[in-house]
């Protein structure tokens, strides 16, 4: 059966059909701040996205994605550990069953409720499959949110579309959204390199992990919930827990912009 989230083809599994699963440099990671070296070159990141790229958003049964154009650089990612302009093509999240896990990368033995992707990929090796396959090819910014009593009013548009896309397979137009809206206040940042979380799991990212989370409300966290794994022909099956666990560091260096 297809990869996914459930015993009999969840992360456990994945490395059957995706041999990469087992690789060295697998992401997500737990980071621990003890083991964490501040690197004093690592500059600012910057994004300079534009909102007329933004086009449809996605339940592919695994994950919300919204989808934007990358045919030129029309929104892109540069600075920090990055070089040259990285172009933004989705942004999908990962959420849990409940407020007290759902993030993919653990800080410090702390699990937010979800965790936001903006992935980005470097046009030098011309189109995305190509960067797939080159260690520099991708630079996924990762946001946690983390549940609390005041609602995200920057997530209501993504999350005011999840009505229209209940189901796997459905797709909505989703247009003039600048995606920067969701960074926090804090550029700080945690860099270091890994993979896809989903399979096929190739090693070809710079992650740049903020550390100050965004907060969502519960009702917020709910909402995502109520999207469904399943098509609109089938029994419901809440699309929650599609998180893959953190993945032996095999040595790496994880560094941060911050002291
Ligand atoms: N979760 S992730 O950001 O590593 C990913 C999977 C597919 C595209 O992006
Ligand atoms: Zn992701």
């Amino acid at each position: 059966s297809v990869w996914g989230y459930d015993s009999d083809n969840g992360p456990e599994r994945w490395h059957e059909n995706y041999p990469l699963a087992k690789g060295d440099k697998q992401s997500p990671i737990e980071i621990n701040s003890k083991d964490v070296q501040h690197d004093s070159s690592l500059g600012p990141w910057h994004a300079s996205y534009d909102p007329g790229a933004a086009k449809t958003i996605l339940n592919n049964g695994r994950t919300c994605r919204v989808v934007f154009d990358d045919t030129f650089d029309r929104s892109v990612l540069r600075g920090g550990p990055l070089t040259g302009a990285y172009r933004l093509r989705q942004l999908h999240l990962h959420w849990g069953s409940s407020d007290d896990h759902g993030s993919e990368h653990v800080i410090d033995g702390v699990k937010y409720a979800a965790e936001l992707h903006m992935v980005h990929w470097n046009p030098k090796h011309g189109n995305f499959a190509g960067a797939l396959k080159q260690p520099d090819g991708v630079a996924v910014v990762g946001v946690f949110l983390k549940a609390g009593k005041t609602p995200k009013p920057e997530m209501k548009r993504i999350l005011e579309e999840i009505d229209n896309i209940k189901t796997k397979g459905k797709e909505a137009p989703f247009q003039h959204f600048d995606p920067s809206i969701l960074f926090p206040k804090s550029r700080d940042y945690w860099t270091y390199h890994g993979s896809f979380t989903t399979p096929p799991c190739e090693e070809c990212i710079t992650w740049i992990l903020l550390r100050e989370p965004i907060e969502v409300s519960s009702d917020q966290m709910a909402k995502l919930r109520s999207l469904s794994k399943n098509g609109e022909n089938e029994p419901v099956n809440p699309l929650v827990d599609n998180w893959r666990p953190p993945q032996p560091v095999k040595g790496r260096i994880v560094r941060a912009s911050f002291k």
